[in-house]
């Protein structure tokens, strides 16, 4: 069988006391969307910075296709690689960045480097100095996705694009799957990584407390619900999906899986004179779930 793009033994990593990492065992198969979540500090940068060599492990071992990660020479012709924060030379223009990046590179498709520079939007003529952060997440984004390198690791590659610009980034995802391309995404939206990624795994406090495929995931999702009444108290126990029902005099909380029916129906009744309807972060759907136990 092929080796996994990424496989981790116990990997590990401590700074001081601070246990930032704590033996983590992950494997992602070649060829997979693999999505890594988790809330600020879990642990998601370190373990990028153990898998690109970038940070020695206290313990355990990180591999990239059976090369061990320290050996950074050999790993990273096998790997390109998106920071969450896009460093570029200022004095270069976008073009000459990206035939910097191509030439160091593990080799470089142009033809389909050009069309992801008019899919982006992205005026190559510019100085990188002038590019705002959205941009210079642009060129890193083309310059990873037109290589051939087999994984490519994406570490919040989009939180400076914009919806339509998310929707390009998406694509390319798509793409290089479809090429064989195995990507482990680091992510803190919850439907970036519903719309990519096959499997996903979820670290907290260094630890990784599960690995779900995506319609596990979704498991997680719930809405917040607040309304006001002027009439009768509304009944919703015993409703399918509703949970955490608070009633307090004219006003009721409750959360929300699964279609919305039954508790419309139930808050017809009781004449509502407000109502609020909310999606929680990706964070407080965590602290929730994961919440104390898994610490
Ligand atoms: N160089 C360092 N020295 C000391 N502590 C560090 C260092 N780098 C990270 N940490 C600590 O290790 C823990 C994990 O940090 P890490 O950056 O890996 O989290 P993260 O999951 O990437 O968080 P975020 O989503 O905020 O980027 C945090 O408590 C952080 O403060």
């Amino acid at each position: 069988m092929a080796a996994p793009a990424i496989r981790t033994h116990q990997l590990t990593k401590r700074y001081g006391a601070l246990l930032a990492l704590d033996g983590l065992d992950l494997s992602v198969p070649a060829g997979e969307v693999f999505g890594f979540l988790g809330p600020n500090g879990a642990g998601k940068s370190t373990t990028i910075r153990l898998l690109l060599g970038l940070a020695r492990p206290t313990a355990g071992q990180a591999w990239i296709f059976d090369t061990d990660a320290a050996d950074v020479a050999t790993a990273h012709r096998l790997l390109a690689y998106v920071p969450a924060d896009v460093a570029l030379w200022p004095q270069l223009t976008g073009a000459e960045t990206l035939g910097l990046l191509a030439a160091t590179g593990a080799g470089v498709d142009r033809a389909y480097r050009d069309e992801l520079v008019d899919r982006f939007d992205l005026d190559l003529s510019k100085p990188a100095r002038t590019y705002s952060t959205g941009n210079r997440q642009k060129v890193a984004l083309i310059a990873a996705f037109s290589t051939r390198a087999p994984l490519l690791v994406l570490d919040e590659p989009t939180s400076g694009l914009d919806p339509l610009m998310e929707l390009q980034f998406r694509r390319a995802v798509a793409a290089a799957r479809d090429n064989g391309q195995t990507v482990f995404l680091c992510s803190h939206q919850l439907a970036e990584v519903e719309a990519v990624c096959d499997r996903v795994a979820i670290l907290r406090a260094g630890r990784l407390v599960d690995v779900a495929t995506v319609p596990e995931l979704r498991r997680l999702h719930r809405t917040e619900v607040a309304a006001h009444f002027a009439g009768p108290a509304p009944d919703l126990h015993n409703l399918v999906g509703v949970d955490n029902v608070t009633l307090a005099s004219g006003s009721v909380r409750f959360t929300l899986t699964g279609p919305p029916a039954p508790a419309l129906a139930a808050l017809a009744a009781a004449d509502v004179t407000a109502l609020t309807v909310r999606e929680p972060s990706l964070e407080e759907i965590f602290l929730d779930y994961y919440g104390e136990a898994t610490r």
